[in-house]
């Protein structure tokens, strides 16, 4: 093994993923030396190379698919996540009659819909990534629109208004409430979510469960839309910041509950490095514990949405901000954003006396016939002027 890297210090999601493509080659620096993937030497097994500060390399033994992803796991739930990644097994892509289906994969299904999303994410980047390999990826951030200061432009709302910065969400359905606008024009919603005085927009790009896509972020984008963007993706793999970037994105978020400590850390270096601004997501306590500790966060947001239940409470935004944690969140200057169920002018209120500066909010502003008088609605107020 080498010098100052043992596996712990491998971001998972390199781990598990990266190696599928074989043009891919990702560098990680740890104290002593660079550990380069390289999984251009496969086709069966990932090679991992250990470049040394004085620039020599050596070769770590392949690990079979199997013992990695026990480790991946066991790196996990030592960190408390419950959101196991997809078996190297199964589940199967095609479909399998129910009965045979559980008779084949006992204990090998997804519990619920954020795993199942999270395993078909994987798939997907994976089939993806083989379309549009890194070095593709790289040419087209050059040429991309230039990234916006989305953390800015929430501050200088807040300054402005006096009140949460509004990050909008454009988002045709979702797997708890369904489709929520039938006649949906992304762009449209869009001008009209600026019009009423979003500092941000959110855009939902998963097509699976959401409707969403990376053609509707590009389009509002070069529809001429000033606000910063949030890529709203179940991000698995640092791939897909590549690929969020090189569409337009100008912030991307990383969901804590399905991350483990170090690929949040190794991917918001990547952010910074691209020009993205990380939104780092937490539910509950452990989450947010777990994002106090890394370094260079200067996003977090809370979701009072139970991703795995669905349950909606927005008294999480004002649990996870009390006391010891909201005094840790002041002096590191991290601006929280309140996510979910956010309805009323007193809900706003509710999340802004619990200490963030900022919302995202979807379902109660993209119903309304006009998404522009929605957000005056929800503030209880123009917030436009
Ligand atoms: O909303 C869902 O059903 C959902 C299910 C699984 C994973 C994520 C999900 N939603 C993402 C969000 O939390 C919301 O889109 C976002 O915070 C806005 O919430 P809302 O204002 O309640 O629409």
């Amino acid at each position: 093994m080498m010098r100052g890297t043992s596996l712990d210090s491998i971001p998972p999601s390199s781990l598990n993923r990266t190696f599928q493509d074989s043009r891919f080659i990702f560098g990680f620096k740890s104290n002593s030396s660079t550990l380069i993937i390289n999984s251009s030497h496969r086709p069966s097994l990932p090679c991992l190379r250990a470049q040394q500060s004085d620039g020599s390399a050596t070769d770590i033994p392949p690990v079979e698919t199997k013992d990695r992803n026990l480790q991946v796991e066991e790196v996990s739930s030592r960190q408390g996540i419950r959101i196991r990644r997809r078996p190297p097994t199964g589940p199967s892509l095609h479909y399998v009659g129910p009965f045979q289906f559980r008779l084949e994969n006992e204990g090998n299904t997804p519990r619920n819909i954020l795993e199942e999303i999270v395993w078909n994410k994987d798939v997907e980047v994976d089939q993806m990534k083989s379309k549009k390999p890194l070095y593709t990826l790289r040419k087209a951030i050059d040429i991309a629109p230039p990234p916006r200061d989305f953390i800015g432009a929430l501050m200088a709302s807040y300054s402005r208004t006096g009140m949460p910065a509004l990050i909008a969400e454009v988002k045709k359905a979702s797997p708890s409430r369904g489709v929520l606008r039938e006649n949906f024009d992304p762009v449209e919603i869009a001008k009209a979510y600026e019009k009423g005085g979003a500092a941000c927009l959110s855009v939902l790009t998963d097509a699976k469960y959401f409707q969403g896509s990376f053609e509707n972020l590009e389009a509002i984008r070069n529809a001429g839309v000033t606000c910063p963007l949030l890529c709203k993706e179940f991000i698995v793999d640092a791939w897909q910041l590549y690929y969020a970037r090189a569409k337009g994105a100008d912030a991307v978020l990383l969901i804590a509950s399905i991350l483990p400590d170090l690929d949040i850390k190794y991917m918001t270096k990547i952010c910074k490095m691209i020009g993205l601004t990380a939104l780092v997501e937490v539910h509950d306590e452990n989450e947010m514990d777990r994002v106090l500790e890394i370094d260079g966060i200067q996003l977090i947001g809370i979701n009072n949405r139970n991703l795995e239940t669905f349950e909606v409470d927005i008294s999480n935004t004002k649990k996870l901000l009390e006391g010891a944690r909201g005094e840790k969140i002041r002096q590191k200057d991290i601006v929280v954003v309140g996510e979910s169920g956010l309805f009323t002018p007193a809900d706003v209120a509710y999340v802004q006396d619990a200490g963030v500066k900022a919302i995202l909010v979807g379902e109660s502003i993209v119903k309304q016939k006009d998404p522009t008088a929605g957000i005056a609605e929800l503030f209880g107020k123009d917030i436009s002027a």
